[in-house]
């Protein structure tokens, strides 16, 4: 039996998921798993019973994803599943910037007891005119999940779009339009954009990428979307870049006291992943990892350790082990089995930077003393028996 805790509200229809083998519990120290969607992390204390944390959705910068690692935490997330959500409000982003649409309709609903609305319309409507998007520049940082979705609707609307992103992967390379020009460097990106959005991770040299020196940079009156972190722009920058008019508008999904109520902001509240369909599709992939997981050791999508996967445990133990990547460690792991004389019938070792899982299927029972010896091995940071 599986205990698993909710950190913050998960569709029920990824949580259905869970047989009868999972029960649902409030108190997080006595969880295997905790699955989460944006709840800060950094705080908590960890139970040495926790052995997953799934995040339901793309980013892990509310995870200590290190001190989790060192625990023998295995931290998911769910790539892609989100994207198409948060590509529509981006594009919802784009339209609410080029024409006064928000202005309009708060007009409109300041004088619906008018009688002579449908008069008055006809008058004041020049004042919310707008552009349109086609046959803009559109520049997209990050051409990963979410980047590559917006890039290639931005063609379907008639848009010249850039693209930029130096790590990009051969799987979002092969979806990306052949219609994308490829930014050799961001700034050329800035440069040339009316429109540019960013969809990269908060990481140390991507946080506070879009500032003065950024925005000078950019053409004036540049429309900027951020619906990938707060902390990916200076928010400070960005009001002197709107109150001065370098920025005609931001549109950002993370309300913040410094941007929220500026001239030319239009703040959302963090709503890129709140459609139905994304959530579904967060919470369904982050139970089906959770779950194998706990059951066959195997690593989808991890973002601590090495992605690892040995298909479903046979009728004898699985010993799964998380460790840090140093040498020797497998010929202690099979110099222990040896000589306790037990069989192994499938193994599989992988490595992510300074962490390391092994895989073991042998033949019957995982005797205790044998565990118990993995465990005392230098650099070994949990060990667990699927029996
Ligand atoms: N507003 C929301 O509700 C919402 C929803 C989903 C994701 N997000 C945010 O959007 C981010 C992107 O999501 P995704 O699903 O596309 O992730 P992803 O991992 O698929 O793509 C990120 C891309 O950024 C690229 N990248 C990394 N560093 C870069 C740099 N310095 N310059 C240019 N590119 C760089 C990577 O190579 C990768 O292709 C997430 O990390 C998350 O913070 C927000
Ligand atoms: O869970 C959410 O609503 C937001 C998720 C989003 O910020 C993400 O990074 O996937």
């Amino acid at each position: 039996m599986y205990k698993y805790n909710c950190l913050n509200p998960i569709a029920q229809v990824g949580l259905d998921k869970f047989d009868e083998n999972y029960v649902k519990t409030d108190k997080v120290e006595e969880a295997d798993a905790v699955i989460v969607r944006s709840a800060a992390m950094h705080e908590m204390e960890f139970s040495e019973n926790l052995k997953v944390i799934a995040r339901a959705g793309a980013g892990v910068n509310n995870i200590p994803l290190d001190k989790c690692a060192e625990k023998g935490i295995v931290v998911f997330n769910t790539p892609g599943a989100n994207a198409n959500g948060v590509k529509e409000l981006v594009i919802a982003g784009m339209l609410l910037a080029a024409r006064d649409i928000i202005g309009g309709i708060n007009w409109v609903q300041e004088h619906e007891e008018d009688g002579d609305l449908v008069k008055m319309t006809e008058k004041k409507k020049k004042a919310f005119a707008g552009t349109e998007l086609e046959g803009k520049t559109l520049g997209v940082i990050g051409l990963g999940a979410i980047g590559v979705l917006v890039a290639n609707a931005a063609t379907h609307l008639g848009m010249e779009v850039y693209g930029y992103d130096p790590y990009v992967s051969v799987d979002a390379a092969w979806k990306l339009s052949r219609n994308i020009h490829h930014a050799k460097t961001v700034d050329e990106l800035y440069k040339e954009s009316d429109y540019i959005t960013i969809h990269v991770p908060a990481l140390e040299d991507t946080i506070g990428m879009i500032n003065k020196d950024a925005i000078s940079l950019m053409k004036k009156d540049v429309v900027i979307l951020n619906l990938a972190r707060d902390l990916l722009v200076n928010s400070e920058d960005m009001v002197d870049a709107l109150v001065s008019g370098a920025v005609k508008c931001y549109v950002t999904d993370f309300p913040t006291p410094e941007i929220a109520g500026v001239k030319g902001a239009i703040v959302i509240p963090h709503l890129g992943a709140s459609t139905e369909e994304s959530e579904d599709n967060c919470a369904k992939m982050a139970v089906k990892e959770t779950i194998d997981y706990l059951e066959n050791g195997n690593i989808t999508h991890s973002v601590n350790y090495p992605d690892c996967d040995m298909g479903v445990k046979g009728d004898g133990a699985r010993i799964t082990i998380l460790h840090h990547n140093i040498p020797n460690m497998l010929g202690q792991f099979t110099g222990l089995l040896a000589k306790a004389n037990m069989n192994i019938s499938l193994m599989a070792n992988k490595s992510k930077k300074g962490y390391a899982y092994t895989m073991i299927d042998v033949d019957g029972v995982a005797a205790a003393e044998v565990v118990d010896a993995l465990e005392k091995i230098e650099g070994v940071l949990k060990v667990r028996v699927i029996q």
